[in-house]
């Protein structure tokens, strides 16, 4: 006889600290699941103060106001009737935990720390938190006096037991926790907990959902059961990303997914399961003689079905079928991921829009398309009626109720200003480029011409030394000519801040701020310090900072049809150059050669440096396996050593970057992912001779073969 149950997880759109907002979000993804009649849901990780909180996770208020939000959802009677699992910051004996509230009908069941805190990469949870390391182990929490009065209980239970209800077991497992390589879900389903639920802060990265999807669908297609997995999503005030994609997971097979894109605040998916299948599926001989040895869990005990009575068939109770996990291309992942972290952003600081100095090269391009993404995904939810997204637009636009945008080109043109800043050293095609691109998106577009600006610059510091510095290509040194360069590079960010601050004015809209100014260095020139230090790099936000130029022009390529923008053809077609230096017969700038590595390269010692976690050495060693033979030992020496003092010299601008949308793993940001000293002596000494020994005895062996030597 089966045994039904419907349950429900969401991606809910919380904002650090936003508290009220937290609360209604969490309100109305309890509607909706009781709407489709789950019996059981689960929410983000700390979705009632945000995840992103960070160092305000250290103040007494933000446990106080959690406890609050908490108290009015325990409260409002249209909560009850449902199996709760909610996650709050909670201080138990002096000591703050990660923590989830498994409630029913207004009464607290449980409440469950984290156990494993996540601590790499961008997460420094044990900053904030006390893990509670100690799996099975619970003790008695005295419930604030608020909570007291509300449930009428004076102590609860505090720990890593599970639930026990009439009909099934329930456990809690708190994102990392999936990823560790004892991850309590396997203790749990080997004592019988039949239901895992799994609530999330995790963000976004280029091409990582599958790591995510891999870990539950492999959890569930060993342990059986079912996984029940919530995400945030959304820009919860910091530079992630995070990537909702609920998930509803059966003995391995994907029941319900949610989306990891969309400007919904709040998502619920459901699914309807038979809890005999768990059963069914675990009959199996490994499951039970491992479950023999495995520890017990401390039930709570709780006097609730979650599934009907299945005495009484009833037939309008339909499982849900299975369905293939649904990935998006990364093409798509830059088109949207940047783009609803864009709307959260404007939308949030109540900005009257974006402005973003357009130069006709790749970088300016990609950050374009991506405003124009923002835009079309603006208009499509807006036409669907979503009430948030419009009221947000006409806040965003300045225009008045009852208006709705009906193309992405009309939105555009009301919050998006590109801007075009020409010197004799630029040329025709970017400055047409630059002007078409602006005609197809829609956005209001300005082309100027800024040599009166730079000249006068120029010429003052000639009257004040007496000294005139000239190109390179004119005779001058390195120095003069860098100089020259990155004046106008310079004069850019400060034109971007006056028209950034008044085209708005110059527009009419005499009630509304400034535009939020973007900035689109890409990850690699980042890395290589290949940019000018308070330049257009230096705007507001940077949606393009953390992702590859060879990501990015590939994401040009498929917007061509994406986003029907043919012109994007000739910005694919061009050689990327910085347009500072005189164009003559003989030179015409380009970065790749202005650099002395490719992007491609960039990106392999990018990786290497950081996800591989390899220094000079061994960066060194590991290319010569690769490389070899294309190239000579001396010459992947000369490479490794060059990226190295590159990035050493130019590491101090990195303590200054924009902050930028987190895409990709080997991303440099100084301030949150990849924390490194800012005074590095370039040359690495120690580092270089052991590199210039392994290449001399190669080349005196004349092999490639690090296998037939040894090096001390
Ligand atoms: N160790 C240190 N700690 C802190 N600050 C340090 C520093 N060393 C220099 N600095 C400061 O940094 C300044 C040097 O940096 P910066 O002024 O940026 O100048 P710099 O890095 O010397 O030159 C700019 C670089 O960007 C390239 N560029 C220029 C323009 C456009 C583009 C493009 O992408 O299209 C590329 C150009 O080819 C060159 O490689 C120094 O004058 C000093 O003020
Ligand atoms: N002629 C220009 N007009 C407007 N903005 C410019 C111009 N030249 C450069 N910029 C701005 O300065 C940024 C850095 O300039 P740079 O020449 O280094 O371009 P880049 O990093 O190769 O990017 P892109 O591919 O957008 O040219 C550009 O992304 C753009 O925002
Ligand atoms: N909040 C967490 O525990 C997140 C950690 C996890 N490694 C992730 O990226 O999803």
């Amino acid at each position: 006889m089966p045994h039904y149950i419907t349950l429900a997880t969401c991606s809910l759109n919380q904002w650090a600290l936003d508290f009220e907002g937290n609360r209604d979000r969490i309100l109305q993804s309890i509607k909706e699941a009781k709407e489709a009649k789950a019996s059981l849901r689960v929410g983000p990780e700390l979705e009632i103060s945000g995840y992103g909180c960070l160092d305000h996770f250290l103040e007494n208020d933000t446990y106080l106001h959690s406890w609050e939000m908490y108290a009015s959802i325990l409260q409002n009677e249209s909560t009850h009737g449902i199996l709760l699992d909610i996650g709050l910051p909670i201080m138990h004996k002096n000591r703050r935990y990660n923590c989830r509230i498994l409630s029913y009908d207004g009464k607290i069941l449980l409440i469950r720390p984290k156990i494993f805190l996540a601590n790499d990469g961008n997460y420094r949870e044990m900053r904030y938190f006390t893990p509670w390391l100690q799996p099975q182990y619970v003790e008695e929490f005295v419930l604030p006096r608020l909570l007291q009065k509300i449930t009428g209980q004076i102590t609860v239970q505090f720990g890593d037991a599970v639930i026990s209800t009439l009909d099934t077991c329930i456990g809690a497992e708190t994102c990392e926790e999936l990823f560790t390589p004892q991850a309590p879900h396997i203790a749990m389903a080997l004592d019988g907990v039949e239901i895992v639920a799994n609530s999330s802060g995790s963000h976004h990265e280029l091409r990582k959902l599958n790591t995510r999807m891999d870990l539950i669908t492999e959890a569930t297609t060993k342990c059986g059961g079912i996984y029940l997995y919530s995400n945030q999503k959304g820009c919860d005030g910091d530079r992630l990303y995070y990537d909702g994609c609920a998930l509803i997971v059966v003995n391995g097979k994907v029941l319900a997914q949610g989306s990891q894109f969309s400007l919904k605040d709040v998502e619920v998916i459901t699914a309807t399961v038979d809890l005999e299948d768990v059963r069914s599926y675990r009959n199996m001989i490994s499951h039970g003689l491992q479950s023999r040895s495995t520890p017990v869990y401390e039930r709570v005990h709780a006097a609730i079905e979650l599934s009907p009575d299945s005495k009484s068939f009833d037939p309008t109770i339909v499982p849900t079928s299975p369905r293939e996990i649904r990935y998006h291309l990364p093409e798509e992942e830059i088109a949207f991921g940047p783009a609803c972290w864009l709307w959260d952003y404007v939308r949030r600081c109540k900005g009257s829009g974006y402005f973003v100095p357009l130069s006709g090269g790749i970088d300016s391009c990609a950050t374009s398309v991506i405003v124009f993404s923002m835009c079309t995904l603006v208009v499509k939810e807006a036409l669907e009626g979503n009430e948030q997204v419009i009221r947000d637009a006409q806040l965003v636009a300045n225009m008045p109720e009852g208006w709705i945008p009906e193309t992405p080109q009309e939105l555009c043109n009301k919050i998006f200003h590109t801007c075009y800043m020409g010197t004799t050293n630029s040329s025709i095609e970017t400055r047409a480029r630059s002007r078409d691109l602006a005609a197809r998106i829609g956005s209001y577009h300005v082309d100027l011409n800024m040599d009166s600006v730079v000249t006068a610059l120029v010429s003052l510091f000639e009257v004040v030394t007496g000294r005139k510095p000239v190109f390179k290509v004119f005779g001058g040194s390195q120095i003069e000519n860098l100089a020259l360069q990155n004046i106008q590079a310079r004069l850019r960010m400060v034109l971007a801040y006056l028209f950034a601050q008044l085209l708005p004015w110059t527009r009419g809209r005499t009630n509304t701020g400034g535009l939020l100014v973007l900035g689109s260095a890409n990850v690699d020139e980042q890395l290589r310090g290949y940019l000018t230090k308070y330049d257009c790099s230096s705007a507001d936000v940077n949606p393009i900072g953390g992702i590859s130029k060879t990501d990015l022009i590939s994401f040009i390529k498929f917007s061509i049809n994406r986003f029907d923008l043919p012109i994007l053809r000739d910005f694919v077609d061009a050689t990327p150059t910085a347009e500072l230096e005189p164009i003559t017969d003989t030179h015409v700038q380009s970065d790749e050669a202005d650099m002395g590595m490719s992007y491609e390269e960039l990106s392999i010692f990018g990786r290497l440096r950081k996800v591989n976690k390899c220094g000079p050495y061994s960066m060194f060693i590991k290319l010569l396996h690769e490389w070899s033979p294309r190239l000579t030992p001396e010459e992947i020496g000369t490479k490794v050593k060059r990226f190295w003092w590159f990035y050493a010299v130019n590491r101090h601008k990195q303590t200054v970057s924009t902050p930028s949308y987190h895409a990709e793993q080997y991303s440099p940001d100084d301030n949150r992912f990849d924390l490194r000293p800012f005074l590095i002596d370039p040359s690495f000494s120690w580092a270089r001779k052991k590199i210039d020994q392994v290449v001399e005895t190669l080349e005196k062996n004349n092999t490639s073969q690090l296998d037939t030597m040894t090096v001390d």
